[in-house]
């Protein structure tokens, strides 16, 4: 079997992945057709940020997992994975502890002007004058959106600090607030309005687009800072613009809209270039202890998906599908006990949906459950259990809805 690996990728994990028996293609760089075209004969390919289009699934037939070697799974096409029945597995909070490190950098960095700082000093320029006029992060209020893994390890950070932590986030309970040790906003606009710092940890979606909108970065306090280090789609980047330039904010991120998708590129930010910007590279996720955390996890992935066929952290399976039965089949371990069965349920026009078959201690018997997406004849089961010599019981379930 064959994997790609078409970004960036640890030395000693492509060994482990040529150790699962694979035959690795190491290839970063590569992008749209000659992506599809190396696709074509494997079997997994692993991404980081490369964008993985509709194309790829349309002409790897022999694709069946697509691994991003990171968190976001924005820059695959999910869809298309979906429509052409290939797995695509991500690999969360691996590198949230990365990703919380450079929002506080950034943080810290906007709060005492460090890079203006070192780029005076550059220039043969000693200003203490004016980087002197820093406020501290101790007992400031920061507003965190978004408390999954990387909105967590924020937290965590920003307690230590000092700081007096309000969260915001589409699940985020009472409980689990106070499991974390801070404060619950009801809505982001009320999350804005107190904020001093407003850090962002939400996914790339059609939910979260433009998630920060115009009316919140305008509820932000004057002198506050917005720091974006999940995706550029979740800002209005319009908006967003005109607050930096005005300068009545701060703006920190480390994501742009249409920033560069591979390593390097010239690449000119109107929001990058003003004054009131810190802007980095979207290189959240790139420590070395994040990128081994990442490579190791998707060796785990791989090794699973080969040896066992499951696939953790899969993003594209159905939540839930049409079927609205399940048929229960207990019957003797032996060969075309199941294709008598699925005979049966496809001579009543019935569209067979999720199967599952478990095999008891000895292999003597099993249990097979179909679930079906309209409810059978009573013939259809006669003709099932009429097989007596290879079924032993027969029972039908109606899901909940
Ligand atoms: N800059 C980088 O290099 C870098 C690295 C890793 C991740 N990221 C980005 O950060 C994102 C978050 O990563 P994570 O590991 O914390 O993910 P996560 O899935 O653990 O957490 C996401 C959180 O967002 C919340 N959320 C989702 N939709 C929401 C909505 N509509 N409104 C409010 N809250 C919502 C979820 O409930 C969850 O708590 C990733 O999807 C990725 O885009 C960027
Ligand atoms: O791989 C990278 O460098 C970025 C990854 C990051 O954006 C993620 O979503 O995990």
């Amino acid at each position: 079997m064959r994997v790609l690996v078409a970004d960036e990728f640890p030395k000693v994990h492509l060994e482990s992945l040529r150790g699962l028996g694979l035959t690795v293609d190491f290839r970063p760089g590569l992008k749209g057709d000659a992506l599809a075209e190396a696709a074509k004969d494997v079997s997994i390919l692993v991404v980081r940020s490369t964008e993985v289009p509709a194309k790829v699934f349309e002409v790897a037939k022999g694709l069946s997992l697509v691994i991003r070697a990171g968190a976001g799974v924005n820059t695959i096409d999910v869809k298309a994975a979906s429509a052409h029945g290939v797995f695509v597995a991500n690999c969360p909070g691996q590198n949230a502890i990365a990703v919380a490190e450079l929002t506080f950098g950034l943080m810290l960095a906007v709060d005492r002007h460090i890079p203006d700082n070192v780029a005076a000093l550059r220039q043969g320029a000693w200003n203490k004058k004016r980087f002197s006029q820093a406020r501290g992060l101790y007992g400031r209020t920061v507003g965190i959106v978004g408390l999954g893994a990387i909105g967590a390890a924020v937290a965590e950070r920003a307690l230590a600090f000092g700081m007096r932590v309000v969260g915001y986030s589409r699940s985020l309970s009472a409980e689990r607030a106070k499991a974390l040790g801070i404060e619950r906003a009801e809505s982001l606009l009320a999350l804005a309005r107190q904020s001093e710092v407003l850090t962002v940890h939400v996914p790339a979606s059609s939910e979260t687009k433009g998630l920060v909108s115009r009316q919140v970065l305008a509820a932000l306090p004057d002198g506050a800072v917005f720091i974006n280090t999940s995706r550029a789609d979740v800002v209005d980047n319009e908006a967003l613009l005109e607050e930096a330039r005005r300068g009545r904010i701060s703006v920190a991120t480390d994501v742009f809209p249409d920033e560069p998708k591979g390593g390097e590129a010239s690449f000119h930010s109107e929001l990058g270039k003003l004054p009131h910007v810190y802007g980095t590279h979207h290189i959240g996720a790139s420590t070395e202890q994040a990128q081994d955390a990442i490579a190791r996890e998707t060796v785990r992935l791989v090794d699973r998906f080969l040896n066992e066929g499951v696939v953790p952290n899969c993003v594209n399976i159905a939540e839930k599908t049409p079927a609205r039965y399940q048929l229960i089949v207990r019957h003797h371990d032996r060969v075309g006990v199941l294709a008598n069965v699925l005979d049966a349920v496809r001579q009543a026009g019935i569209n067979a949906q999720e199967i599952e078959n478990t095999i008891f201690e000895g292999a003597q018997a099993a249990c097979c459950k179909i679930q079906l997406d309209s409810k059978p004849p009573e013939e259809m089961l006669e003709r099932i259990r009429a097989r007596a010599e290879e079924i032993i019981f027969v029972d039908l379930v109606e899901l909940r809805a």
